[in-house]
């Protein structure tokens, strides 16, 4: 389908229905609010649970990690976001959990609770993972309490992200996001996933349709969905581009964008791939800071896959080089002249612009930064390629 020659949407919230709310939110005392469009500050919410992965290969544990695509996105979020825009993290966790001093859990605490943290075993396959064929089979160990209505804050925000693992994000809670959220991206994980009997060792997790679900009826009101390619059946991605626009990501070939009346395809940057965990989750992050640049829908989604392959390039959620992101910085600062345009806007515009061949080749060039600081930390093997899920046997948290 060729790209139609303007196209905008509506946002997540009806700008009635958030005034309404507002008015009705100031009457009962409710703090915050004050209206979201020409925000001094961009604040974001993110809900979602940080989680235990351990990834296995062979039969073998070869590593165990913290993980939960709230870790992968506030991650990303906390580093390429503009200098104004800020985030609140929803996530729930057991005593258990055994992260609360990394990074970004030490930075959004999670909420504790009586159940055990939410934990994933990742099956690696011997075979060479291919772009299209799933590289992991997941099984849920745990499961933590879902995240309710009212575990959200009671106030307005920009944008916000739905980033469930294992069912946590219910439908009423999305629902609520929408109401608080000026404009919302949901990773489709969060909503199709479903888990058989938690036997001994865990539910396998497989996809149910998305149509068949309780968060079908709220895809009109999302701004942006983004699935997977093994996901992508289960979205229904024809059906789907007419509610919202859908975000295909196609591992190492990049992705595609989906909206009503067009499409297009972004290239991705290069990387050597260790671990493939939390590459979707750090897209959808990147392409979010690339919307709060004030980029448009397809010019963003270099900025997610610039950080979909930095995810897959380190095991476990990824520390990024500080001369990579001022670089990154950089590059955003000269390409756009003002930040937070669209998702704090009126409408979104999809199409590639006329700096996105400059932005990916400028992009590129920071890519190759990643690249030059995993070959120059990582011990080469026999064949010269860097360590990888099939060496490790200890990773660090
Ligand atoms: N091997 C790779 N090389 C470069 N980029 C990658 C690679 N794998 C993933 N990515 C980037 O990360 C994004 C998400 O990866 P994908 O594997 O499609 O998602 P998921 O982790 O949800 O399965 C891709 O669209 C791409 O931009
Ligand atoms: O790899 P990805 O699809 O982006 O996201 C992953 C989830 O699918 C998985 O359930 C979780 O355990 C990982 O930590 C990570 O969040």
């Amino acid at each position: 389908m060729a790209p139609s020659p303007a196209a905008a949407m509506p946002l997540a919230a009806e700008p009635d229905e958030v005034v309404v709310e507002v008015e009705e939110e100031e009457e009962r005392g409710v703090k915050g609010g004050g209206g979201v469009a020409g925000l001094d500050e961009v604040e974001g919410l993110v809900v979602g649970s940080y989680c235990h992965d351990v990834l296995l290969r062979g039969g073998r544990v070869v590593g165990e990690t913290l993980g939960g695509a709230a870790a992968f996105v506030s991650n990303v979020l906390d580093a390429a976001s503009p200098a104004r825009a800020s985030l609140a993290v929803v996530s729930k966790v057991g005593h258990d959990f055994a992260y609360a001093t990394a990074a970004a859990p030490a930075r959004h605490p999670p909420v504790l609770c009586a159940s055990p943290t939410t934990s994933f075993h990742a099956r690696f396959s011997d075979d060479a993972a291919s772009a299209h064929a799933p590289d992991r089979q997941l099984r849920r160990v745990h499961a933590c309490d879902p995240i309710y209505p009212a575990d959200l804050p009671d106030r307005r925000f920009a944008y916000g992200l739905a980033v469930g693992v294992a069912g946590e994000v219910l439908p009423e809670t999305l629902e609520r996001m929408i109401r608080l959220c000026r404009a919302v991206l949901v990773d489709a994980q969060a909503l199709i996933r479903a888990f058989d009997g938690e036997a001994k060792g865990g539910g396998a997790v497989r996809h149910v349709a998305l149509e068949a679900t309780p968060y079908a009826r709220l895809l009109p009101r999302v701004a942006f969905l983004k699935a997977s390619s093994e996901e992508a059946p289960y979205v229904g991605v024809e059906t789907a581009r007419r509610r919202c626009c859908v975000i295909v990501t196609e591992g190492r070939d990049g992705c595609r964008l989906y909206w009503d009346g067009g499409e297009a395809r972004v290239a991705p940057f290069p990387a050597v791939q260790v671990d493939p965990t939390g590459a979707g989750d750090s897209f959808l992050a990147g392409f979010a800071s690339g919307l709060l640049w004030g980029l448009s829908a397809t010019d963003a989604a270099l900025l997610g896959n610039f950080f979909g392959a930095a995810a897959v390039s380190q095991v476990g959620v990824p520390t990024f080089d500080p001369k990579m992101l001022q670089a990154v910085k950089q590059i955003l600062e000269k390409a756009v002249k003002r930040p937070c345009t669209h998702i704090n806007g009126n409408t979104f515009t999809f199409q590639r612009s006329s700096i996105h061949d400059e932005l990916h080749k400028s992009l590129q060039e920071a890519a190759m930064l990643v690249c030059e600081q995993k070959q120059a930390n990582s011990p080469a093997t026999d064949n010269g390629d860097v360590c990888s899920i099939n060496e490790l046997t200890s990773l660090p948290s």
